[in-house]
């Protein structure tokens, strides 16, 4: 069995609600304080899309898994946002959410956070009705594919969002960049590439799964981005706190990483 097949076998055992559980809700959901993960990365997303710059007709979401949190800055500046992930269980997770359906995630405290930090004083339920309306596919993906979608996105995506995918499904540092090139086939020449990303992770737990995750440091996201032909805009970095080392990961940091892909070539 390749080195592929058996991080998607593993995959199998991936569950949703405990990956939500364990990444999603406090303590590292806490909003009281903008010092915490969640809050950090939002404001990452919310300050680098306020400029107005990155903006279009899709956004393409990279391994979406079963959260919406990322999407809640970006639906603001494109008609449509596209959704993916490699399993069913995470697609329906989407969707439940999409259509209001009892059982699915709460999510009204992010959107709470963002409307707060965007400064637009909208109703909170405003944007969750925008994203809900602009969320309108939610596609299976591998970004081990060169199309990844199965066949190449017509038009290409003006922007292209991943968070927390690519390392935790590639064996080593050589895929990792590969599927960079990969989802980066996405994206129009000229559009933007935001990654929030884990940093020196090597396992997560999402209940029966525990899934490895190729350890990465700043170095190897800014070459990977380089060699994938990627102009870095901004890069940021954030340092796991020990109250936020809960043991369902071994992450030591989270980076951000906002790219653009030439526009020529
Ligand atoms: N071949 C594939 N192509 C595309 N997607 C695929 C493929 N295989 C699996 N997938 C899909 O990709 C997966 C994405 S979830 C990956 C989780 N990454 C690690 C986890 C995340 C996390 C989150 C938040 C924080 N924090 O501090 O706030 C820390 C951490 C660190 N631990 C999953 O949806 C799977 O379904």
């Amino acid at each position: 069995m390749s080195s592929l097949d058996a991080i998607r076998e593993g995959y199998a055992r991936f569950d949703p609600r405990a990956y939500l559980q364990n990444n999603y809700m406090p303590p590292r959901a806490d909003f009281s304080s903008e010092q915490c993960v969640v809050p950090w990365k939002l404001r990452c997303l919310a300050e680098t899309f306020a400029s107005g710059e990155i903006c279009g007709r899709t956004l393409i979401d990279v391994g979406s898994g079963p959260t919406i949190y990322q999407l809640l800055s970006a639906c603001e500046h494109f008609e449509e946002v596209v959704a993916t992930d490699f399993l069913e269980v995470n697609r329906e997770e989407l969707q439940r959410w999409v259509r209001g359906e009892p059982g699915a995630f709460d999510w009204s405290p992010f959107i709470q956070h963002v409307c707060k930090i965007e400064g637009r004083g909208e109703p909170w339920q405003e944007k969750e009705r925008r994203l809900r309306g602009r969320l309108r596919r939610i596609l299976p993906i591998d970004v081990h594919c060169a199309d990844p979608l199965g066949a190449p996105l017509r038009p290409p995506a003006d922007a292209l969002l991943s968070t927390f995918c690519l390392e935790a499904v590639s064996p080593d540092r050589a895929a990792f960049g590969r599927a960079l090139v990969n989802v980066g086939s996405m994206l129009r020449p000229g559009g933007h590439a935001l990654l929030l990303g884990a940093l020196g992770e090597s396992f997560y737990l999402a209940g029966a799964a525990r899934l490895p995750v190729v350890p990465l440091d700043e170095d190897d996201v800014r070459g990977a981005l380089s060699d994938a032909g990627f102009t870095i805009r901004d890069f940021r970095s954030y340092t796991m706190p020990p109250a936020l080392r809960t043991g369902v990961d071994d992450v030591q940091g989270v980076f951000f990483v906002h790219a653009q892909k030439p526009l020529e070539g």
